[in-house]
């Protein structure tokens, strides 16, 4: 499980997280929704430790991020995987070694195991036969699929997505979703996505924190989703929603 407390981010004078707390758990696929600009972003970055929050606490497992020794928190960050938006593949490698690369970085693993872990996530995520393509050379949707395999060759245990579906056709969308959802119950993740695609909400949202202006509105899943009191999300739903008619999804 992945605990936050009081997560508070200041850019300038300007707050954009204003104490945000909530807890991720283990084997569930959790989304973070919002309109553009709420600090969606910014608090998945405090989470991984790309930001330091002026002000709250990170647990994984009971482990403070923020505060532990050095190679504690070297240990947990080894423990992650993120999958950032675009995908962030490396254009000079193929897509074998874009996934080999955090096992090159970060082990001291031989040869042949680098090779099966890689041709095992690889196989995961049902591109076994694209591993010598270049990145140029294959669809966006793929590239998912590689920058996901890339996420989960070192086992994580905590799993970040920065819109998955960005960029992406709806049904192709719908199968990256269905791919991570599956992968985080297989291997018990504890797995936070970051979205505004409608379609996620209501497919994967076992748990749903909606963000707006650096706090947290309202929480709770994909059922109780179209039933919430809360204006604001339902301002936000429904100008998602008019938005995927407008586009003919
Ligand atoms: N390093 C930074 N320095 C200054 N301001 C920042 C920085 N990072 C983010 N911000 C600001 O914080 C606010 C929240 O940004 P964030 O990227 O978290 O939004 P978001 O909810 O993820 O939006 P989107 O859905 O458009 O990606 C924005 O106004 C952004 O300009």
């Amino acid at each position: 499980m992945i605990e936050i407390k009081n997560i508070q981010k200041t850019f300038g004078d300007r707050q954009v997280l204003a104490g945000i707390s909530g807890q991720f758990q283990q084997g569930e696929t959790s989304l973070v929704i919002g309109g553009s600009g709420t600090g969606k972003s910014v608090l998945l970055k405090c989470m991984i430790g790309l930001v330091k929050p002026d002000e709250g606490e990170v647990l994984y497992d009971g482990r403070n991020f923020l505060t532990s020794h050095e190679d504690d928190i070297k240990a947990i960050r080894r423990e992650m995987g993120v999958l950032f938006q675009g995908s962030a593949l490396f254009d000079s490698k193929n897509v074998l070694d874009n996934v080999r690369f955090p096992l090159d970085m970060l082990t001291e693993m031989k040869e042949d195991e680098k090779l099966d872990r890689a041709h095992a996530a690889l196989q995961r995520v049902g591109l076994e036969n694209a591993e010598q393509r270049m990145p140029s050379e294959i669809s966006g949707g793929m590239k998912k699929r590689v920058g996901i395999a890339r996420a989960i060759v070192m086992n994580p245990k905590y799993l970040f997505c920065d819109e998955p579906n960005s960029g992406l056709d709806p049904l192709t969308s719908i199968k990256i979703d269905q791919l991570i959802k599956e992968i985080t119950d297989e291997y018990k993740i504890t797995t936070v996505v970051i979205t505004h695609d409608m379609n996620s909400m209501m497919e994967i949202g076992e748990k749903i924190m909606f963000l707006y202006q650096g706090k947290k509105l309202w929480e709770g899943n994909s059922e109780t989703l179209p039933h919430s009191d809360v204006k604001e999300l339902n301002e936000f739903i429904y100008a998602n929603k008019l938005l995927r008619e407008m586009e003919g999804k």
